[in-house]
C-alpha cells in the first residue's frame, strides 16, 4: 500500500515558569498512554498554523495568541509517514486543560523523558532538553 504524507501540527505550550503543557493520550487512539505535545491532522485547506490553533481549542480549550514555529520534519512510522509542524505557544488566553477527556498536566521542560513519547518525537525531545536553563 502506498503511504501519503499526513501533515501534523503540534504545540509547545510553555508558561512562565519554564513548564510545558502535555497531554496523555486516550486508549483507543494509536500510542495509546504515550505522552504527547497537543494537537492533530491538518485539514485540508488549512494552513499548520490555522490547524494548530483550532487542534489547541478542541483539545485543550486555549486560544493561541502567539505561535512560533520551532521545528518542521519529516518522520516515516511502519504504516504511515507524518510530517510534523511544532510551535512554540507562550502567549494564549484560557487556563489548558484535557477537553477530550484526556490527562493534561505542566512538567518542566528539563523533566522531558523521550521514552514517554511516541518515537517522531525523539529528536525534538532532545532539542527542548538542551536548550532549558
Ligand atoms: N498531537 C501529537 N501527535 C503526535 C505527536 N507525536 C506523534 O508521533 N504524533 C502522531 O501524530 C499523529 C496525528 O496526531 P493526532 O492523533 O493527535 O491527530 P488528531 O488530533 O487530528 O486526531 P484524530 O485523527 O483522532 O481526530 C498521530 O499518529 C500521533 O500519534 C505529538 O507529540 N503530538
Ligand atoms: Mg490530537
Amino acid at each position: 500500500m502506498e503511504k501519503k504524507i499526513t501533515h501534523v501540527a503540534a504545540g509547545i505550550i510553555r508558561n512562565e515558569f519554564g513548564q510545558l503543557f502535555l497531554t496523555q493520550r486516550l486508549e483507543g487512539q494509536d500510542f495509546a498512554q504515550s505522552l504527547e505535545f497537543p494537537g492533530g491532522k491538518v485539514d485540508m485547506g488549512e494552513t499548520p498554523e490555522q490547524a494548530l490553533k483550532r487542534e489547541l481549542e478542541e483539545e485543550i480549550g486555549i486560544h493561541v495568541l502567539n505561535a512560533e514555529l520551532y521545528e518542521q520534519f519529516l518522520f516515516e512510522y511502519p504504516h504511515k509517514i507524518l510530517y510534523f509542524h511544532f510551535y512554540l505557544v507562550e502567549e494564549w488566553v484560557g487556563e489548558p486543560f484535557g477537553r477530550e477527556g484526556q490527562e493534561g498536566f505542566w512538567l518542566d521542560q528539563k523533566e522531558l523523558d523521550a521514552g514517554q513519547f511516541p518515537a517522531a518525537n525523539a529528536k525534538l525531545i532532545q532539542r527542548l532538553l538542551a536548550e532549558t536553563c
